[in-house]
Protein backbone atom coordinates (compact mmCIF):
# COMPACT_ATOMS: atom_id res chain seq x y z
CA UNK A 1 0.00 0.00 0.00
CA UNK A 2 1.15 3.36 -1.24
CA UNK A 3 1.06 6.68 1.58
CA UNK A 4 -2.04 8.51 0.40
CA UNK A 5 -1.56 12.08 -1.46
CA UNK A 6 -0.77 15.10 0.91
CA UNK A 7 -3.88 16.86 1.09
CA UNK A 8 -4.51 19.35 -1.59
CA UNK A 9 -3.42 23.22 -0.59
CA UNK A 10 -6.80 24.83 -1.28
CA UNK A 11 -4.30 27.93 -2.02
CA UNK A 12 -1.94 26.71 -4.42
CA UNK A 13 -4.56 25.27 -6.46
CA UNK A 14 -6.16 28.43 -7.05
CA UNK A 15 -2.81 29.88 -7.13
CA UNK A 16 -1.78 27.91 -9.94
CA UNK A 17 -4.95 28.07 -11.98
CA UNK A 18 -3.83 32.28 -12.44
CA UNK A 19 -2.50 33.22 -15.00
CA UNK A 20 0.93 34.77 -14.68
CA UNK A 21 1.02 37.82 -16.66
CA UNK A 22 -2.12 40.51 -17.49
CA UNK A 23 -4.74 40.35 -19.72
CA UNK A 24 -4.06 41.29 -23.26
CA UNK A 25 -6.18 41.96 -26.50
CA UNK A 26 -4.86 39.39 -28.78
CA UNK A 27 -7.40 40.37 -31.89
CA UNK A 28 -9.99 43.11 -32.25
CA UNK A 29 -12.64 42.39 -35.45
CA UNK A 30 -15.72 44.65 -36.44
CA UNK A 31 -18.95 44.58 -38.38
CA UNK A 32 -21.64 46.43 -39.49
CA UNK A 33 -24.55 45.98 -41.38
CA UNK A 34 -24.68 46.42 -45.18
CA UNK A 35 -26.80 49.75 -45.23
CA UNK A 36 -25.30 52.81 -45.21
CA UNK A 37 -26.44 56.39 -44.77
CA UNK A 38 -25.06 59.70 -45.07
CA UNK A 39 -25.86 61.86 -42.42
CA UNK A 40 -26.35 64.86 -45.29
CA UNK A 41 -28.79 62.80 -46.58
CA UNK A 42 -30.45 61.27 -43.35
CA UNK A 43 -33.26 64.19 -42.75
CA UNK A 44 -34.45 63.58 -45.72
CA UNK A 45 -34.76 60.00 -45.40
CA UNK A 46 -36.15 60.22 -41.76
CA UNK A 47 -38.74 62.46 -42.75
CA UNK A 48 -40.14 60.52 -45.60
CA UNK A 49 -39.74 57.57 -44.05
CA UNK A 50 -41.69 58.08 -41.50
CA UNK A 51 -44.48 60.68 -43.44
CA UNK A 52 -43.21 63.85 -41.56
CA UNK A 53 -42.63 66.05 -44.49
CA UNK A 54 -45.31 68.74 -43.18
CA UNK A 55 -43.19 69.23 -40.12
CA UNK A 56 -40.98 72.09 -42.16
CA UNK A 57 -39.47 73.97 -39.19
CA UNK A 58 -39.05 70.70 -37.54
CA UNK A 59 -36.97 68.95 -40.25
CA UNK A 60 -34.49 72.26 -40.81
CA UNK A 61 -33.96 72.38 -36.91
CA UNK A 62 -32.94 68.20 -37.21
CA UNK A 63 -30.57 69.23 -39.89
CA UNK A 64 -28.92 71.45 -37.94
CA UNK A 65 -28.28 69.27 -35.54
CA UNK A 66 -27.24 66.44 -37.42
CA UNK A 67 -24.44 68.78 -38.51
CA UNK A 68 -23.22 69.30 -34.65
CA UNK A 69 -22.82 65.24 -33.46
CA UNK A 70 -20.21 64.74 -35.21
CA UNK A 71 -21.22 62.15 -37.60
CA UNK A 72 -20.86 61.76 -41.26
CA UNK A 73 -22.18 58.32 -42.25
CA UNK A 74 -23.78 55.16 -39.99
CA UNK A 75 -24.64 51.53 -40.93
CA UNK A 76 -28.62 50.99 -40.03
CA UNK A 77 -30.28 47.33 -40.41
CA UNK A 78 -33.75 49.60 -41.02
CA UNK A 79 -33.99 50.74 -44.45
CA UNK A 80 -37.02 51.85 -45.63
CA UNK A 81 -38.48 48.99 -47.62
CA UNK A 82 -38.08 47.14 -43.65
CA UNK A 83 -40.08 50.40 -42.05
CA UNK A 84 -42.93 50.59 -44.94
CA UNK A 85 -43.71 46.71 -43.36
CA UNK A 86 -43.75 47.79 -40.08
CA UNK A 87 -45.84 50.76 -39.74
CA UNK A 88 -45.99 50.06 -35.90
CA UNK A 89 -42.65 51.50 -35.50
CA UNK A 90 -43.50 54.78 -36.12
CA UNK A 91 -45.80 55.39 -33.14
CA UNK A 92 -43.49 54.27 -30.55
CA UNK A 93 -45.88 55.87 -27.62
CA UNK A 94 -48.62 54.41 -28.56
CA UNK A 95 -48.88 51.59 -30.57
CA UNK A 96 -47.08 48.32 -29.50
CA UNK A 97 -44.38 47.14 -31.78
CA UNK A 98 -41.48 45.81 -28.98
CA UNK A 99 -42.43 42.10 -29.97
CA UNK A 100 -41.73 42.90 -33.53
CA UNK A 101 -39.12 45.23 -33.12
CA UNK A 102 -37.46 42.33 -30.79
CA UNK A 103 -38.23 39.70 -33.39
CA UNK A 104 -35.87 41.34 -35.81
CA UNK A 105 -33.24 41.66 -33.04
CA UNK A 106 -33.35 38.35 -32.23
CA UNK A 107 -32.32 37.40 -35.87
CA UNK A 108 -29.61 39.98 -36.58
CA UNK A 109 -28.12 40.67 -33.80
CA UNK A 110 -26.31 37.15 -33.63
CA UNK A 111 -25.32 37.26 -37.41
CA UNK A 112 -24.12 40.81 -36.70
CA UNK A 113 -21.98 39.49 -33.88
CA UNK A 114 -21.04 36.77 -35.31
CA UNK A 115 -19.53 38.13 -38.14
CA UNK A 116 -17.46 40.60 -35.77
CA UNK A 117 -16.19 37.22 -33.88
CA UNK A 118 -15.43 35.37 -37.26
CA UNK A 119 -12.93 38.45 -38.38
CA UNK A 120 -11.36 38.35 -34.67
CA UNK A 121 -10.81 34.68 -34.65
CA UNK A 122 -9.30 35.02 -37.90
CA UNK A 123 -6.90 37.04 -36.90
CA UNK A 124 -6.51 35.67 -33.82
CA UNK A 125 -5.16 32.44 -35.96
CA UNK A 126 -6.14 29.81 -33.34
CA UNK A 127 -9.49 27.69 -33.51
CA UNK A 128 -12.70 28.81 -32.29
CA UNK A 129 -12.84 25.90 -30.32
CA UNK A 130 -9.86 27.25 -28.30
CA UNK A 131 -12.29 29.84 -27.10
CA UNK A 132 -12.97 28.94 -23.15
CA UNK A 133 -15.22 32.18 -22.38
CA UNK A 134 -17.80 34.22 -24.31
CA UNK A 135 -18.64 37.34 -22.95
CA UNK A 136 -21.96 39.25 -25.07
CA UNK A 137 -23.04 42.39 -24.44
CA UNK A 138 -26.40 44.51 -26.16
CA UNK A 139 -28.79 46.58 -25.84
CA UNK A 140 -30.75 45.08 -28.28
CA UNK A 141 -32.67 42.41 -27.48
CA UNK A 142 -34.06 40.72 -24.37
CA UNK A 143 -34.26 36.93 -24.60
CA UNK A 144 -33.02 33.17 -23.07
CA UNK A 145 -31.57 31.55 -24.74
CA UNK A 146 -29.77 34.73 -25.80
CA UNK A 147 -27.08 35.73 -28.38
CA UNK A 148 -24.58 34.01 -26.57
CA UNK A 149 -26.01 30.70 -27.11
CA UNK A 150 -27.10 31.17 -30.97
CA UNK A 151 -23.19 31.87 -31.46
CA UNK A 152 -21.83 28.98 -29.73
CA UNK A 153 -23.36 26.60 -32.99
CA UNK A 154 -22.85 30.09 -35.64
CA UNK A 155 -18.88 30.05 -34.55
CA UNK A 156 -18.41 26.34 -34.02
CA UNK A 157 -17.65 27.13 -30.57
CA UNK A 158 -17.48 24.50 -27.79
CA UNK A 159 -20.64 23.22 -25.89
CA UNK A 160 -18.65 23.34 -22.64
CA UNK A 161 -17.54 27.15 -23.04
CA UNK A 162 -18.63 29.41 -20.01
CA UNK A 163 -21.23 32.38 -21.07
CA UNK A 164 -21.37 35.86 -19.82
CA UNK A 165 -24.55 37.74 -21.33
CA UNK A 166 -24.60 41.13 -19.99
CA UNK A 167 -28.16 43.37 -21.19
CA UNK A 168 -28.76 46.62 -21.33
CA UNK A 169 -25.86 48.31 -20.46
CA UNK A 170 -25.64 51.60 -22.15
CA UNK A 171 -22.91 52.92 -24.22
CA UNK A 172 -20.62 51.03 -21.06
CA UNK A 173 -21.56 47.87 -22.09
CA UNK A 174 -18.39 47.52 -24.50
CA UNK A 175 -16.16 48.51 -21.90
CA UNK A 176 -17.73 46.63 -19.28
CA UNK A 177 -17.39 43.66 -21.14
CA UNK A 178 -13.70 43.73 -21.46
CA UNK A 179 -13.33 44.89 -17.84
CA UNK A 180 -14.83 41.50 -17.13
CA UNK A 181 -12.95 39.40 -20.10
CA UNK A 182 -9.84 40.68 -18.19
CA UNK A 183 -10.54 39.06 -14.96
CA UNK A 184 -12.01 35.68 -16.54
CA UNK A 185 -8.36 35.66 -18.25
CA UNK A 186 -6.22 36.65 -15.37
CA UNK A 187 -7.82 34.52 -13.07
CA UNK A 188 -8.10 31.18 -15.35
CA UNK A 189 -4.77 30.03 -16.92
CA UNK A 190 -4.79 29.73 -20.84
CA UNK A 191 -8.59 30.90 -20.95
CA UNK A 192 -9.40 32.75 -24.42
CA UNK A 193 -11.89 35.27 -23.70
CA UNK A 194 -13.82 35.93 -26.55
CA UNK A 195 -15.79 39.32 -26.18
CA UNK A 196 -18.31 40.87 -28.39
CA UNK A 197 -20.69 43.56 -28.38
CA UNK A 198 -23.61 44.30 -30.86
CA UNK A 199 -26.05 46.44 -31.53
CA UNK A 200 -29.21 47.31 -33.76
CA UNK A 201 -31.07 50.70 -33.34
CA UNK A 202 -34.03 49.54 -34.86
CA UNK A 203 -35.75 49.17 -30.82
CA UNK A 204 -35.47 53.19 -31.08
CA UNK A 205 -36.80 53.86 -34.31
CA UNK A 206 -39.56 55.94 -34.34
CA UNK A 207 -40.91 59.32 -35.66
CA UNK A 208 -40.82 62.49 -34.67
CA UNK A 209 -42.75 64.02 -32.33
CA UNK A 210 -44.64 67.35 -33.00
CA UNK A 211 -44.35 68.77 -30.22
CA UNK A 212 -43.59 68.14 -26.31
CA UNK A 213 -40.41 66.90 -24.34
CA UNK A 214 -40.22 63.74 -26.61
CA UNK A 215 -39.08 66.17 -29.62
CA UNK A 216 -35.73 67.00 -29.03
CA UNK A 217 -34.59 63.67 -27.52
CA UNK A 218 -36.03 61.63 -30.37
CA UNK A 219 -33.98 64.11 -33.05
CA UNK A 220 -30.88 63.26 -31.06
CA UNK A 221 -31.60 59.21 -31.17
CA UNK A 222 -32.52 59.33 -34.71
CA UNK A 223 -29.39 61.73 -35.27
CA UNK A 224 -26.74 59.97 -33.35
CA UNK A 225 -27.18 56.70 -33.20
CA UNK A 226 -25.63 53.33 -35.48
CA UNK A 227 -25.57 49.95 -35.99
CA UNK A 228 -22.63 47.28 -35.67
CA UNK A 229 -20.46 44.85 -33.64
CA UNK A 230 -17.16 44.46 -32.29
CA UNK A 231 -15.51 41.06 -30.82
CA UNK A 232 -11.83 41.30 -28.99
CA UNK A 233 -10.35 38.35 -28.27
CA UNK A 234 -8.81 38.80 -24.53
CA UNK A 235 -6.10 36.52 -22.90
CA UNK A 236 -3.09 36.25 -20.22
CA UNK A 237 0.44 35.12 -21.17
CA UNK A 238 -0.03 34.77 -24.96
CA UNK A 239 1.91 31.81 -26.94
CA UNK A 240 4.81 33.03 -27.81
CA UNK A 241 4.86 33.12 -31.97
CA UNK A 242 1.12 31.86 -32.34
CA UNK A 243 -0.61 34.85 -30.71
CA UNK A 244 0.14 38.24 -30.65
CA UNK A 245 -0.84 40.53 -28.21
CA UNK A 246 -1.95 44.24 -29.07
CA UNK A 247 -2.42 45.96 -25.94
CA UNK A 248 -2.26 45.06 -22.45
CA UNK A 249 -5.23 45.65 -20.09
CA UNK A 250 -3.47 46.80 -16.88
CA UNK A 251 -6.19 47.99 -14.85
CA UNK A 252 -10.34 48.44 -15.10
CA UNK A 253 -12.32 50.64 -12.21
CA UNK A 254 -16.43 51.61 -13.08
CA UNK A 255 -17.22 54.34 -10.87
CA UNK A 256 -20.82 56.46 -10.15
CA UNK A 257 -20.99 59.98 -11.12
CA UNK A 258 -22.46 61.45 -8.13
CA UNK A 259 -25.64 63.28 -8.80
CA UNK A 260 -26.20 62.41 -11.64
CA UNK A 261 -28.98 59.10 -11.53
CA UNK A 262 -31.76 60.46 -13.92
CA UNK A 263 -28.59 61.89 -16.80
CA UNK A 264 -28.80 58.82 -19.29
CA UNK A 265 -31.60 56.44 -19.01
CA UNK A 266 -32.87 53.12 -20.71
CA UNK A 267 -35.40 50.85 -20.05
CA UNK A 268 -37.54 48.64 -22.74
CA UNK A 269 -41.60 49.88 -23.39
CA UNK A 270 -44.42 48.21 -25.39
CA UNK A 271 -42.63 50.77 -28.31
CA UNK A 272 -39.15 49.56 -28.06
CA UNK A 273 -36.63 51.68 -25.76
CA UNK A 274 -37.66 54.50 -23.86
CA UNK A 275 -35.49 56.73 -21.71
CA UNK A 276 -33.79 60.07 -21.45
CA UNK A 277 -30.69 61.79 -22.21
CA UNK A 278 -29.44 64.82 -20.80
CA UNK A 279 -27.66 66.48 -23.41
CA UNK A 280 -26.90 69.44 -21.80
CA UNK A 281 -25.78 67.80 -18.45
CA UNK A 282 -23.63 64.87 -20.05
CA UNK A 283 -20.96 67.06 -21.30
CA UNK A 284 -20.68 69.09 -18.33
CA UNK A 285 -20.73 65.93 -15.95
CA UNK A 286 -18.32 64.29 -18.10
CA UNK A 287 -15.84 67.15 -17.56
CA UNK A 288 -16.24 67.91 -14.22
CA UNK A 289 -15.73 64.38 -13.53
CA UNK A 290 -13.04 62.92 -15.89
CA UNK A 291 -9.72 63.85 -14.40
CA UNK A 292 -10.62 62.36 -11.31
CA UNK A 293 -11.35 59.08 -12.74
CA UNK A 294 -7.99 59.44 -14.74
CA UNK A 295 -5.65 59.87 -11.29
CA UNK A 296 -7.37 57.53 -9.39
CA UNK A 297 -6.74 54.99 -12.62
CA UNK A 298 -3.31 55.94 -12.98
CA UNK A 299 -1.66 57.33 -9.18
CA UNK A 300 -1.47 53.65 -7.83
CA UNK A 301 0.24 52.07 -10.78
CA UNK A 302 3.15 54.73 -10.42
CA UNK A 303 3.95 55.18 -13.83
CA UNK A 304 4.70 58.43 -13.54
CA UNK A 305 1.23 59.50 -15.59
CA UNK A 306 -0.92 62.18 -13.97
CA UNK A 307 -2.99 65.60 -14.09
CA UNK A 308 -0.67 67.97 -16.52
CA UNK A 309 0.40 65.09 -18.87
CA UNK A 310 -2.46 63.06 -20.24
CA UNK A 311 -1.06 64.27 -23.96
CA UNK A 312 1.65 61.41 -22.89
CA UNK A 313 -1.19 58.73 -23.88
CA UNK A 314 -3.28 57.13 -26.75
CA UNK A 315 -6.61 57.56 -26.30
CA UNK A 316 -10.00 55.33 -26.77
CA UNK A 317 -12.79 58.15 -25.41
CA UNK A 318 -16.86 56.92 -26.14
CA UNK A 319 -17.49 59.01 -28.87
CA UNK A 320 -21.28 60.17 -27.53
CA UNK A 321 -20.97 62.89 -29.51
CA UNK A 322 -18.75 65.74 -30.79
CA UNK A 323 -19.66 68.19 -27.75
CA UNK A 324 -17.97 65.47 -25.33
CA UNK A 325 -14.94 64.81 -27.47
CA UNK A 326 -14.61 68.72 -27.13
CA UNK A 327 -15.10 68.72 -23.03
CA UNK A 328 -12.53 66.11 -22.45
CA UNK A 329 -10.29 68.19 -24.57
CA UNK A 330 -10.91 71.15 -23.40
CA UNK A 331 -10.77 70.02 -19.89
CA UNK A 332 -7.67 67.95 -20.04
CA UNK A 333 -5.98 70.25 -22.11
CA UNK A 334 -5.32 67.61 -25.07
CA UNK A 335 -3.69 67.84 -28.15
CA UNK A 336 -6.41 67.75 -31.57
CA UNK A 337 -4.88 64.90 -32.76
CA UNK A 338 -5.41 62.70 -29.31
CA UNK A 339 -9.19 62.22 -29.72
CA UNK A 340 -8.78 61.81 -33.70
CA UNK A 341 -9.52 57.89 -33.73
CA UNK A 342 -12.44 58.57 -31.24
CA UNK A 343 -13.51 61.48 -33.90
CA UNK A 344 -13.05 59.26 -37.16
CA UNK A 345 -15.40 56.38 -35.83
CA UNK A 346 -18.10 59.08 -34.70
CA UNK A 347 -17.65 60.76 -37.93
CA UNK A 348 -17.51 57.12 -39.86
CA UNK A 349 -20.09 55.01 -38.07
CA UNK A 350 -21.91 57.57 -35.38
CA UNK A 351 -22.70 56.21 -31.82
CA UNK A 352 -22.98 52.34 -31.63
CA UNK A 353 -23.34 52.57 -28.16
CA UNK A 354 -20.87 50.29 -26.44
CA UNK A 355 -19.24 48.80 -29.97
CA UNK A 356 -17.64 52.37 -30.11
CA UNK A 357 -15.34 51.74 -27.78
CA UNK A 358 -14.07 48.77 -29.74
CA UNK A 359 -14.05 50.49 -33.25
CA UNK A 360 -11.47 52.83 -31.21
CA UNK A 361 -9.16 50.33 -30.33
CA UNK A 362 -9.26 48.75 -33.73
CA UNK A 363 -9.04 52.53 -35.46
CA UNK A 364 -5.91 53.29 -32.50
CA UNK A 365 -3.92 50.04 -33.35
CA UNK A 366 -4.33 51.14 -37.50
CA UNK A 367 -2.96 54.27 -36.58
CA UNK A 368 -0.50 53.11 -34.48
CA UNK A 369 1.04 50.83 -36.80
CA UNK A 370 1.05 52.92 -39.63
CA UNK A 371 2.63 56.01 -37.58
CA UNK A 372 -0.28 58.05 -37.69
CA UNK A 373 -0.13 58.31 -33.63
CA UNK A 374 2.29 61.13 -32.71
CA UNK A 375 5.07 59.95 -30.14
CA UNK A 376 3.19 56.93 -30.18
CA UNK A 377 2.78 56.22 -26.91
CA UNK A 378 3.35 53.04 -24.79
CA UNK A 379 0.18 53.91 -22.61
CA UNK A 380 -3.04 55.09 -22.94
CA UNK A 381 -7.04 54.57 -21.81
CA UNK A 382 -10.04 53.51 -22.87
CA UNK A 383 -12.92 56.04 -21.10
CA UNK A 384 -16.80 55.23 -21.89
CA UNK A 385 -19.86 56.28 -20.32
CA UNK A 386 -23.45 55.15 -20.18
CA UNK A 387 -26.39 55.32 -17.63
CA UNK A 388 -26.29 56.47 -14.31
CA UNK A 389 -23.97 58.27 -15.48
CA UNK A 390 -21.34 55.52 -14.93
CA UNK A 391 -18.14 55.93 -16.36
CA UNK A 392 -15.52 53.12 -16.68
CA UNK A 393 -12.09 53.67 -17.19
CA UNK A 394 -9.29 51.55 -18.34
CA UNK A 395 -5.46 51.52 -18.32
CA UNK A 396 -4.17 50.64 -21.44
CA UNK A 397 -0.34 49.77 -22.63
CA UNK A 398 0.61 49.06 -25.98
CA UNK A 399 2.30 45.76 -26.53
CA UNK A 400 6.07 46.90 -28.21
CA UNK A 401 7.58 43.74 -29.01
CA UNK A 402 4.93 42.53 -31.78
CA UNK A 403 4.39 38.53 -31.91
CA UNK A 404 5.98 37.79 -28.29
CA UNK A 405 3.00 39.17 -25.72
CA UNK A 406 4.70 42.61 -25.76
CA UNK A 407 6.57 44.46 -22.85
CA UNK A 408 6.28 44.13 -19.09
CA UNK A 409 3.47 46.63 -17.69
CA UNK A 410 5.88 48.23 -14.94
CA UNK A 411 7.60 49.84 -18.30
CA UNK A 412 8.05 53.46 -17.34
CA UNK A 413 5.99 56.12 -19.76
CA UNK A 414 7.83 56.88 -23.05
CA UNK A 415 7.19 60.79 -23.03
CA UNK A 416 5.95 61.71 -25.78
C1 LIG B 1 -27.28 68.09 -28.37
C2 LIG B 1 -26.08 68.83 -28.91
C3 LIG B 1 -25.70 68.25 -30.26
C4 LIG B 1 -26.42 70.31 -29.10
O1 LIG B 1 -25.30 70.97 -29.61
P1 LIG B 1 -24.98 72.49 -29.24
O2 LIG B 1 -25.22 72.67 -27.80
O3 LIG B 1 -23.63 72.81 -29.79
O4 LIG B 1 -25.98 73.24 -30.17
P2 LIG B 1 -27.17 74.22 -29.88
O5 LIG B 1 -27.24 74.71 -28.49
O6 LIG B 1 -27.11 75.24 -30.98
O7 LIG B 1 -28.41 73.26 -30.15
C5 LIG B 1 -28.84 72.87 -31.46
C6 LIG B 1 -30.34 72.95 -31.48
O8 LIG B 1 -30.86 72.01 -30.51
C7 LIG B 1 -31.61 72.71 -29.50
N1 LIG B 1 -31.34 72.10 -28.22
C8 LIG B 1 -30.12 71.85 -27.70
N2 LIG B 1 -30.25 71.24 -26.51
C9 LIG B 1 -31.59 71.12 -26.28
C10 LIG B 1 -32.36 70.55 -25.25
N3 LIG B 1 -31.78 69.97 -24.20
N4 LIG B 1 -33.70 70.56 -25.38
C11 LIG B 1 -34.29 71.12 -26.46
N5 LIG B 1 -33.62 71.65 -27.48
C12 LIG B 1 -32.28 71.67 -27.39
C13 LIG B 1 -31.14 74.14 -29.57
O9 LIG B 1 -32.14 75.01 -29.12
C14 LIG B 1 -30.87 74.31 -31.04
O10 LIG B 1 -32.06 74.53 -31.73
P3 LIG B 1 -32.16 75.64 -32.90
O11 LIG B 1 -31.17 75.23 -33.96
O12 LIG B 1 -33.58 75.54 -33.36
O13 LIG B 1 -31.81 76.95 -32.28
C15 LIG B 1 -24.89 68.76 -27.92
O14 LIG B 1 -25.22 69.43 -26.72
C16 LIG B 1 -24.49 67.36 -27.57
O15 LIG B 1 -23.90 66.66 -28.41
N6 LIG B 1 -24.73 66.94 -26.32
C17 LIG B 1 -24.30 65.62 -25.82
C18 LIG B 1 -25.07 64.52 -26.47
C19 LIG B 1 -25.06 63.30 -25.59
O16 LIG B 1 -25.45 63.36 -24.43
N7 LIG B 1 -24.55 62.16 -26.10
C20 LIG B 1 -24.47 60.98 -25.29
C21 LIG B 1 -25.32 59.94 -25.91
S1 LIG B 1 -25.66 58.70 -24.76
C22 LIG B 1 -24.30 57.71 -24.74
O17 LIG B 1 -23.42 57.85 -25.54
C23 LIG B 1 -24.25 56.71 -23.67
C24 LIG B 1 -25.46 55.85 -23.46
O18 LIG B 1 -26.50 55.99 -24.13
O19 LIG B 1 -25.40 54.98 -22.57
Amino acid sequence: MGSAPAPANVREICRARRADGPAAVLAIGTANPANCVLQEDFPDFYFRATNSEHLVGLKEKFKRICQKLGVQKRYLHHTEELLRAHPEFLDHVDTPSLDERLDIAKAAVPELAAEACRKAIAEWGRPAADITHLVVTTNSGAHIPGVDFQLVPLLGLRPTVRRTMLYLNGCFAGAAALRVAKDLAENNRGARVLVVCAELTVLLFTRPAAEGALQFQTLINQGLFGDGAGAVIVGADPAVSAERALFEIVSAAQTIIPDSEGVITMHLTKGGYGGNISTRQVPELIGGNVERCLVDAFEPLGVGVGAGCWNHLFWDVHPGSSAILDKIDDVLQLKPEKLAASRRVLSEYGNMFGVTVIFVLDELRRRIEKGEEEGAPEWGVMLAFGPGLTVETMVLHRCVEQGTGGGAAAEKLAVA
